[in-house]
C-alpha cells in the first residue's frame, strides 16, 4: 500500500500558485476571492477561515463576509449581486450548507458563472457535463490532481463513485469519464453495492457514512479515494473508508484527514487564479 499525501501535494501546488500570482501581480492584476458565510456552523467557520488564510498566503486579495443565521434570502442575493458587479473580485463563493430558510438553488443561480469558483452554478455544471468546463468543483478537481501526481492511469479502467451529490459524486463521475475511465455511480439505494465496489480499479467514496467501506469491499491493488469526513463521539475524524482495514488491500489510498480535504481548498485557489488570469486574455 502507498499513501496519497494530499497535504504535501496541496503545499506543493500552493508554491506553484504563488509564482503564478506573482506573475499576474507584475502584470497589474491581483486575483480576488470573496467568501460569504451565513450562520455559525463551527465546521463552516473553520473552512472559511482556512480559505481566507490560504488566499492571503498565496498573495490573493480576500474578503470574508459573515452574515447572521437569520439573514434574509433577499439580503444575501443583494450582496452576491454587489460582488458580481465589482471588478476586483474574480471569485465568489457562498459556503455550504445554508440555513433552511434560504434556497441554495436560488443562491447558486445568483452567482455570476464567470466568478463561480466552486463550479456549482447550473451553467458550470452543464458545461462540465457537456465536456467544455469553465469552473470545476474543487473536491473532484483535487482528486484528479492526485491521480496525475501519482501517475494513476485512468483510461479504460473501471471506476466506481459511491455518492451522487452535486458537489462531489456527479462532477467526479464526469471528470473520470472525460479521462476515459468506465464509470459507475452508486449511492445509498444501490443494491449489491459490494459486487460493484469489488470490481473497481478506482474507488471514490463520498457518502458520509463512517468507515463504511471495508477490506472485503475492495479489489486487491485498487486506488481508493476517501472523501468522507465523519466525527466520532470523541471528536476524532474518520473517512467513509475503514482505513486500517482497507490499507492492506488497496494499492494507493488517501488518509482522512490529510487526503482529499487539503486539496479542496488549494484547488479553489487555483480556480480563482485562473478566473483572474482570464481577464488578461
Ligand atoms: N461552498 C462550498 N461549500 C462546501 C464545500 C465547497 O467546496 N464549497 N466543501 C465542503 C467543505 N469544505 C470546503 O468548503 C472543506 C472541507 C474539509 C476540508 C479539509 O481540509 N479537511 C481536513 C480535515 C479538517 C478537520 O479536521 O475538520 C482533511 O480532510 O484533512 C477542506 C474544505 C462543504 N461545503
Ligand atoms: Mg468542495
Amino acid at each position: 500500500m502507498k499513501l496519497i499525501d494530499g497535504k504535501a501535494l496541496a503545499a506543493k501546488m500552493q508554491d506553484e500558485l504563488k509564482n503564478k500570482v506573482d506573475a499576474l501581480q507584475a502584470a497589474g492584476l491581483i486575483p480576488g476571492l470573496a467568501v460569504i458565510l451565513v450562520g455559525e456552523d463551527p465546521a463552516s467557520q473553520i473552512y472559511v477561515r482556512n480559505k481566507a488564510r490560504q488566499a492571503t498566503a498565496i498573495g490573493l486579495n480576500s474578503s470574508v463576509v459573515r452574515l447572521p443565521e437569520d439573514v434574509s434570502e433577499e439580503e444575501l442575493l443583494g450582496l452576491i449581486e454587489q460582488y458580481n458587479q465589482a471588478e476586483q473580485w474574480h471569485g465568489i463563493l457562498v459556503q455550504l450548507p445554508l440555513p433552511a430558510h434560504i434556497s441554495e438553488e436560488k443562491v447558486l443561480l445568483a452567482i455570476d458563472p464567470e466568478k463561480d469558483v466552486d463550479g456549482f452554478h447550473p451553467m458550470n455544471m452543464g458545461r462540465l457535463w457537456s465536456g467544455n468546463p469553465l469552473m470545476i468543483p474543487s473536491t473532484p478537481a483535487g482528486i484528479m490532481e492526485m491521480f496525475r501526481a501519482y501517475d494513476v492511469d485512468l483510461a479504460g479502467k473501471k471506476a466506481v463513485v459511491v455518492g451522487r451529490s452535486n458537489i462531489v459524486g456527479k462532477p467526479m463521475a464526469q471528470l473520470l469519464m472525460m479521462a476515459d475511465a468506465t464509470v459507475t455511480i452508486a449511492h445509498s439505494r444501490t443494491q449489491n453495492l459490494q459486487e460493484l465496489t469489488k470490481q473497481a480499479d478506482i474507488l471514490v467514496v463520498a457518502i458520509g457514512k463512517d468507515r463504511f467501506i471495508k477490506a472485503a469491499d475492495v479489489k486487491e491493488g485498487a486506488v481508493v479515494i476517501d472523501v468522507g469526513m465523519n466525527r466520532d463521539e470523541e471528536g476524532k475524524l474518520h473517512g467513509d473508508v475503514d482505513f486500517d482495514e482497507v490499507k492492506n488491500v488497496a494499492g494507493l489510498i488517501t488518509p482522512v484527514p490529510g487526503g482529499v480535504g487539503p486539496m479542496t481548498i488549494t484547488m479553489l485557489m487555483e480556480q480563482t487564479v485562473r478566473a483572474a488570469a482570464r481577464k488578461l486574455d
